[in-house]
């Protein structure tokens, strides 16, 4: 196994040396901001880390931008009482200043897609749906001996439904997504608008479905930083969200906000 580089980071030196400008910062949030926890309703979110966004947004001139599979109404709860720019269900659901598209009702194919995994999860002991209305999510973290048949299931459902969903994996789940929606996409849509434009994008995730955002910001030349191990095509890694965290406070409470610092967890 390769040894990370201390503290707990590593980092491409020329590549950082060259990072300058103004930054727009997208943070991914399960497995990034907060860690992975048993249960999608189980996650603890660090008191401090709300109100450390909030500065940190306010320093970045309002460029800063949660980017989840979570829904935006969740999300909104976490980070209460701020309400960040948000894209939410995988970059199906983007509200900017305030302004957000209402979701349109989940099709009868997404509801009779529900139904099946909500069959299946009812006979085995562990599973989980996430039921997020234009997305829906089959977890087996605590089942993890049913990931192949859960897999299964969902490959299935996903087949039914056709082309205006895809199947998004992540860890210990598989989702239904809308097939245009990507974080990818929500980070290159997010950077042409006001505010964003002509900054250099920082994203921070830790899962394949922040693969995509990790390839929208190299694309820009910007920072794209994984959490935790893992292939990615994200150019540097931070060890876990508590080292993220601890570059988020400090440059919260007033320390360097440059490329260049979120390169020293
Ligand atoms: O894009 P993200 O913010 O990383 O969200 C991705 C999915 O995260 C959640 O599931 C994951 O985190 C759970 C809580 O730690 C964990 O129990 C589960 O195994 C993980 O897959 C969330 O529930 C999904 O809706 C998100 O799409």
């Amino acid at each position: 196994m390769s040894e990370m580089p201390s503290p707990e980071i590593t980092k491409t030196p020329a590549k950082a040396a060259a990072l300058t400008g103004q930054i727009a910062l997208f943070l991914d949030f399960d497995g990034t901001l907060v860690e992975i926890a048993p249960s999608p309703e189980d996650v603890k979110i660090d008191r401090r880390l709300p109100g450390a966004l909030e500065a940190l947004r306010q320093r970045l001139g309002g460029a800063l931008a949660l980017v989840s599979g979570r829904p935006v109404g969740l999300l909104d709860e976490m980070m209460t009482p701020y309400r960040f720019d948000t894209a939410g269900l995988h970059g199906a659901q983007i509200r900017l200043d305030g302004a957000e598209a209402p979701l349109a009702a989940p099709s009868e194919a997404i509801k009779a897609a529900i139904r099946k995994m909500v069959r299946f999860a009812n006979a085995h002991i562990g599973v989980i749906v996430e039921d997020k209305r234009q997305s829906v999510a089959l977890h087996w973290r605590l089942a993890p001996s049913l990931a192949d048949e859960a897999l299964a299931l969902m490959e299935e459902v996903a087949t039914e439904i056709g082309p205006s969903m895809r199947l998004q994996r992540g860890k210990a789940v598989a989702e239904l997504v809308p097939a245009t929606a990507s974080k990818g996409g929500a980070i290159k849509w997010l950077l042409q608008q006001d505010g964003y434009v002509g900054r250099t994008p920082v994203f921070i995730g830790d899962d394949i479905t922040d693969e995509d955002g990790f390839a929208a910001v190299n694309a820009a030349d910007g920072l794209s930083i994984r959490i935790g191990d893992g292939e990615t095509c994200a150019r540097h890694r931070l060890a876990s969200p508590t080292a993220l965290r601890h570059v988020l406070l400090a440059a919260a409470e007033g320390g360097d906000l440059t490329l260049e610092s979120f390169l020293q967890g």
